[in-house]
């Protein structure tokens, strides 16, 4: 019988379904060492956010098949690690959404009238009603950061308590927008404009303390900062001194940097700030659902069966992943190329099945080249089972062409999408059957393999340009690791690609546009 670890408390119903084809065992005190020392006995692990699966606890987990999230975050699991290890992560993207959005407001709720002081003042046997006149929300602007699952049904709450709504949410269409009676707008203007802020992101490398001692300059004296989201979305040291210095009146989080948060200078201050533990999805409606969503992943996994809300690749059933994977693969990078080249907010991505690839079923292709161009928003949320749906909700049409006759690779695949941009194309195709090539980039034949960090460049053909471009890195210490021109026409229009062994130091793209017949610069990560 395969034997199943469940390592944060998990509602007993999880339990109950584990039960019916595995060994469960609840250890939920173990330590970093010991769960390592722990995971070679184990087909499964079931955690929360409690649980760290680093690199090293799944590279023991020799027997490990599937790691179970029972919630919708997965950073502190490593996915890429348990990707190459060839373990399925699933996840409950949905189960607690109402509860996260359930907590924000009573955050935003309790800051405004002060609850959780009151409540303490009377019970230490004080009847102060003075000290603690609150603030309506009523006619108030609500700025929400990010409009997806938890950020809409945020909005549709406060939106009934009378509230105007504003959104950032640089990847959702306006169409989604509208429907939930929310004004899109910029950064700026939301945090400009807003009474109440309201965080419901990922945390990435774009989102890391994207409430900074700049943001906290330009928010009224009046507003209030709630976060529901991830720890790390605030400097919370800046938001410390926001607070103190009265640029702004107050916050209410739920997460943070370092968590569990056992010092920090926010627990100085009063009413002005509310703390809660991590307790957004800590409702029993909420871990009822997503231990049974997740149990029953891991369940329908050890018999062989396919997951629903697979985060990483391995969720596709066994048959099409061999055939298809290396596929797979070249999808899913052109459609992260083609994102980053034609911008936020794609509204078609067109998707040409060329040569032999024209004969293979395209769905799987579909869905791996929407899951490319979705993880530029979604990150991790986003899989091969909720691609198209997603895509879907942001308005993005999706058109399949196929061409068989063009043969200039076995099988190979043109995206095209349609964004704030322009219409930008990239094409793709295997070699040796399992390496990834980028064969062209808009009208301009190159070949070159993705890697992390790009440069590519549209410029003039001329003499000079390339060593320029070398010198220039060179200056700032970037080695390039290959380097491909391509163009139409002698002296005509060009693109350059670098691929770099090292991230671009800030600062170097602006140097770049200012060389003589440069055009255009920019940065792609694959
Ligand atoms: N406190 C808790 O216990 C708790 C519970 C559940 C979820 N969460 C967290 O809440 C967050 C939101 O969850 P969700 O289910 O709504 O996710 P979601 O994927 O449905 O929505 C996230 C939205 O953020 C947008 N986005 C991505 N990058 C952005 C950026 N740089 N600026 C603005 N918008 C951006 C995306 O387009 C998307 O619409 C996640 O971080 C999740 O881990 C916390
Ligand atoms: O990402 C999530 O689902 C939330 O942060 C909830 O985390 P938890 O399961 O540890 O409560």
């Amino acid at each position: 019988m395969p034997k199943v670890i469940v390592t944060d408390p998990i509602d007993q119903a999880g339990i109950d379904i584990l039960s019916q084809v595995a060994q469960v065992e609840v250890q939920t005190q173990l330590t970093p060492e010991q769960l390592i020392a722990a995971i070679p006995n184990y087909d499964a692990i079931m955690v929360r956010s409690g649980t760290r699966v680093t690199r090293e606890v799944i590279e023991a987990g020799t027997r490990l098949k599937i790691i179970g999230r029972a919630g919708v975050g997965v950073d502190n699991i490593d996915v890429p690690a348990a990707t190459k290890a060839g373990i399925l992560v699933v996840n409950s993207p949905e189960g607690n959404t109402i509860a996260a959005a359930e907590h924000a407001i009573a955050l935003m709720m309790a800051l405004s009238r002060h609850i959780p002081d009151a409540n303490a003042s009377l019970k230490s046997g004080l009847w102060k009603r003075q000290e603690f006149v609150g603030v309506e929300v009523y006619k108030k602007t609500l700025g929400i950061v990010g409009l997806g699952r938890i950020g809409s049904h945020v909005a549709q709450i406060a939106k009934a308590m009378g509230m105007k709504l504003l959104a950032f949410d640089p990847y959702l269409a306006m169409e989604r927008a509208e429907q939930l009676g929310v004004r899109l707008v910029d950064f700026k203007t939301l945090v400009q404009e807003s009474d109440y802020i309201t965080l419901h992101i990922p945390k990435t490398p774009e989102t890391t303390h994207l409430f900074n001692a700049e943001t906290f300059s330009l928010m009224k004296p009046t507003a209030r900062l709630i976060n529901c989201a991830r720890g790390g979305l605030i400097d919370e040291q800046a938001l410390y001194e926001a607070i103190v210095s009265g640029q702004i009146a107050g916050a209410a989080l739920d997460v943070f940097a370092s968590e569990p948060l056992e010092e920090s200078p926010l627990f100085t201050l009063g009413k002005e700030v509310l703390l809660t533990p991590h307790l957004g999805a800590s409702t029993e409606e909420a871990q009822v659902n997503v231990a049974i969503d997740v149990a029953e992943q891991i369940r329908d996994v050890l018999l062989g069966l396919p997951a629903r809300s697979a985060v990483n690749i391995p969720g596709l059933q066994a048959e099409v992943l061999q055939n298809l994977k290396p596929y797979l693969d070249l999808a899913e990078t052109l459609g992260n190329l083609v994102g980053q080249l034609a911008g936020d907010r794609v509204s078609q991505l067109e998707i040409r099945l060329q040569g032999d690839l024209a004969e293979k079923d395209g769905q799987p292709i579909i869905v791996a080249a929407l899951k490319g161009l979705l993880t530029l928003a979604l990150r991790e949320r986003v899989n091969y089972v909720n691609a198209s749906i997603e895509a879907k909700e942001r308005g993005i049409r999706v058109v399949e062409t196929r061409d068989p006759a063009l043969k200039d690779y076995s099988g190979s695949l043109m995206l095209t999408a349609h964004g704030p941009n322009g219409i930008r194309s990239v094409s793709g195709a295997l070699i040796g059957e399992r390496e990834v090539r980028v064969t062209q980039i808009d009208e301009f034949p190159i070949n070159v393999p993705p890697s992390a960090n790009m440069l590519m460049t549209l410029h003039r053909d001329m003499p000079g340009i390339i060593g320029r471009i070398g010198t220039l890195l060179g200056a700032y210490n970037v080695n390039i690791a290959s380097m491909q021109v391509g163009r139409k026409l002698i002296r005509g229009e060009a693109v350059m690609v670098l691929s770099l062994d090292d991230p671009l130091p800030d600062g170097i793209i602006e140097e770049v546009l200012k060389q003589p017949g440069i055009r255009d610069a920019f940065v792609v990560n694959l």
